[in-house]
């Protein structure tokens, strides 16, 4: 390291403008953390709906691009970090990095946009090949920008702090993490709202393009606050490549070593110090700080595992569940906001009582201690799931398995009817009735037996894993099987069908097509709440409505004297009841993951401040956001594989795997020694300054690898 550089990593930061014992820059910091985060998690809630009826996209495609898109954002990390490391420094990096995302945010929105194909004002684009190739541009460039920031942005904060200040540098983490969780919580709940209104120059449709425009206008507002904050930040400057250094630094300790391997050379305490030939003590010293984090974090993956579960296993764990609050109703997937909500309270009350509380008491509860206490309140939360689950389980029906066939009689002739059922009790079953719940057969063939006149004998192939419904219509002979859903209905919301027992077709609202007579519809969705249902046949209608919960089934009965009645004959026939386990049980499991969430993430976050190099704070950033990505990953591969037959007990393993884990991060926690970078580096500056073999060591390493060379190219001819 040339001499001036030495001196620039002993002398003291420059004292910067303060507030309440703050640095004033971290002002624009902040602020600048919670635009991006607005920006980012406002375009992230209403992705997968754009994917799916705009792009006209499966549910499959939308789902795997978006979680594509997300893996993204937190591997482009390490990219952000070696450029602000080893070569723009990271105020320059954050500035360029910031104009990348705001670019991709504007494209995003432009993509939105259906009038700029709409050539032929159909209220659908013209050519979706531009619409899907720059909304992929755009989400490229973004997942470049936000990843590349994070750990550029949390290091930059902790530069601004002076020597003095560790206090406020912890606290500054905090207020870190509240600004991100302001930011997506005020965004998951706005930019949903602004997809639903509805905008176009030709014609009116749901607005994306406000609903991304948004948040590409809080990344602009995101860097004009960074830029404005300018003059006061303390900037530290790039030292070359330093990644470069690092590799070639490991890779020569370890040929080193290699070529030391016999005994008769005298052992070193690191392998790194095999390094000490050819390269500085400095570098040495910062790579072993480095190491010795990252191998601290091979465990930590397990707890984003777990984590990120509550946007998937957890949401569809609500969508079983009832979000009827009396005063309000909360959607499956609204559940995931108590998690920002909670983290807003949670912080300062660790912040400032509980943390406060423990030292108190006595305790000494350093960072990786409660880093491994909030895994374990991650592993508890699941506990809380399990159990949660196991009530659900209570109230599913009994579907079908792989090996089994359900079978339900729908008799809309104008008689009763008596039917014979293999294995079964004969079965009354009323004019406009249906059999009181699905029978089970372990057999695909069956026969039934009818009492019309003359008597009907009908064999039915069933299929295996299924319900189906037999549908008597009133020409008894001409009875036909329909499948039923098998599984709760998506996203918490009602499947409806409807059985045409008037003699035309009829035009019911919600129904792709005409119902012919005697006809059944497919299922269509329904949301929770009151739904009005108009049938009409051209000629008469009439209208009617009903409220429904969470994840009901219903098929509707249409009788023949419907317009007369004007709807009220319609009978109903419940295929599956509504969910009655309630949302608000799963505000026990919100609540410790979120608490582990604290302990686990806000503390991981200023350790790796805190234990980097002052020239490797943003690799260590980026070392850290990479256990989430891999996290994230471990969570798609156990999607793939598949899940255990029981959703509880899936629950119960993933918190003792995370037990586990948390038992072995903390013996490593116990092997781990804290430092102080800034005062081992500038003690081995010291040190240097008065080593007058150096420069030697360094040129007989030189003179020993030419001969070899040397020696080489000799044997070789
Ligand atoms: C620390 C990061 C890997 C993730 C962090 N997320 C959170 O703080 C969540 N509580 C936010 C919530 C909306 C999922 C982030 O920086 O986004």
């Amino acid at each position: 390291m040339p001499d001036s550089k030495m001196d620039e990593t002993k002398k003291k930061k420059k004292k910067t403008a303060e507030c309440c014992g703050y640095p004033i820059s971290i002002f624009f910091i902040v602020v600048n953390e919670f635009c991006e985060r607005f920006s980012y998690y406002g375009m992230r809630a209403v992705l997968v709906l754009y994917f799916r009826y705009f792009l006209l996209w499966d549910d499959d495609l939308a789902t795997s691009i978006y979680h594509a898109f997300v893996a993204l954002c937190y591997l482009t990390p390490i990219l952000g970090a070696i450029i602000a490391d080893s070569w723009l420094g990271k105020f320059k990096t954050i500035i360029y990095l910031s104009i990348v995302y705001a670019v991709g945010q504007v494209v995003m929105a432009v993509s939105t946009i259906h009038d700029i194909t709409d050539a032929n004002r159909d209220g659908t684009p013209d050519n979706f090949t531009l619409h899907i190739a720059l909304s992929m541009l755009g989400l490229v460039l973004i997942a470049l920008g936000t990843g590349g920031i994070k750990p550029c942005v949390a290091a930059f904060g902790g530069d601004q702090f002076q020597e003095h200040q560790s206090r406020q540098l912890n606290t500054f983490f905090s207020v870190f993490y509240l600004c991100i969780n302001a930011g997506s919580l005020l965004s998951t709940l706005i930019t949903p709202v602004l997809r639903a209104q509805e905008c176009g120059i030709h014609t009116q449709q749901q607005c994306y393009p406000l609903a991304f425009g948004v948040p590409a206008a809080l990344m602009v507002v995101s860097l004009v606050v960074f830029i404005a904050g300018s003059g006061m930040y303390t900037k530290t400057a790039p030292e070359g490549n330093i990644m470069g250094s690092v590799c070639k630094c490991i890779w020569f300790a370890l040929n080193n070593r290699f070529r030391h391997r016999s005994d008769i050379y005298p052992k070193r305490e690191h392998w790194m110090d095999w390094a000490e030939e050819k390269y500085d003590k400095l570098l040495i010293a910062q790579i072993k700080m480095v190491l010795k984090v990252l191998f601290l974090y091979i465990p930590l993956p397990m707890f984003w595992t777990l984590f990120d579960q509550k946007g998937s296993r957890w949401t569809l764990q609500a969508t079983t569940m009832t979000g009827d609050f009396g005063g309000f109703v909360l959607q499956p997937d609204q559940m995931q906001t108590v998690n920002p909500i909670l983290i807003l309270t949670l912080v300062p009350i660790m912040d400032r009582i509980i943390f406060p509380l423990i030292k108190k008491c006595g305790l000494n509860f350093s960072p990786l201690k409660r880093m491994t206490v909030g895994m374990l309140f991650a592993a508890t939360a699941f506990i809380a799931a399990a159990l949660v689950q196991m009530e659900i389980d209570k109230t599913l029906p009994n579907f079908p398995s792989s090996s089994e066939s359900q079978l339900k009689v729908v008799n809309m002739h104008s008689e009763s009817l008596i039917v014979t059922v293999p294995s079964q009790e004969p079965l009354l079953i009323g004019s406009f009735e249906s059999s009181p719940d699905y029978i089970t057969f372990d057999q695909q063939d069956i026969r039934l037996a009818f009492n019309t006149t003359p008597e009907i004998n009908k064999d039915l192939s069933l299929i295996k894993g299924s319900r189906q419904t037999l549908i008597i219509p009133s020409e008894p002979a001409e009875m036909y099987l329909k499948e039923d859903i098998k599984s709760k209905p998506k996203e918490g919301k009602n499947a409806v069908r409807f059985v045409n027992g008037w003699t035309a077709y009829l035009n019911i609202t919600n129904l792709e097509s005409s119902l012919q007579p005697s006809e059944t519809s497919n299922y269509t969705l329904v949301s929770q709440g009151m739904r009005k249902f108009t049938l009409t046949d051209g000629i008469q209608s009439c209208e009617f409505s009903r409220k429904f919960g969470f994840g009901s089934s219903y098929t509707f009965l249409i009788p023949s004297d419907l317009f007369s009645t004007d709807c009220e004959s319609i009978k109903e026939i419940e295929d599956m009841q509504p969910n009655s386990v309630h949302m608000a049980l799963q505000i026990p499991q919100y609540f410790l993951i979120t608490t582990g969430e604290v302990m686990f993430s806000v503390t991981g976050l200023q350790f790796s401040y805190s234990q980097a190099p002052k020239n490797m704070k943003s690799v260590l950033q980026a070392g850290w956001l990479c256990t989430n990505a891999v996290g994230n990953i471990i969570v798609l591969i156990v999607a793939e594989l598949g899940k255990l037959p029981k959703q509880w007990a899936e629950y119960v393993l993933f918190a003792s795997l995370l037990v586990a884990v948390s038992i072995i991060f903390s013996i490593m926690a116990y092997f781990y020694t804290y430092i102080d970078p800034a005062e081992i580096e500038a003690e081995i500056l010291k040190q240097q300054e008065t080593d007058p073999d150096k420069k030697k060591k360094k040129e007989t390493l030189e003179m020993e690898e030419k001969e070899n060379e040397q020696e080489i190219k000799q044997t070789k001819i």
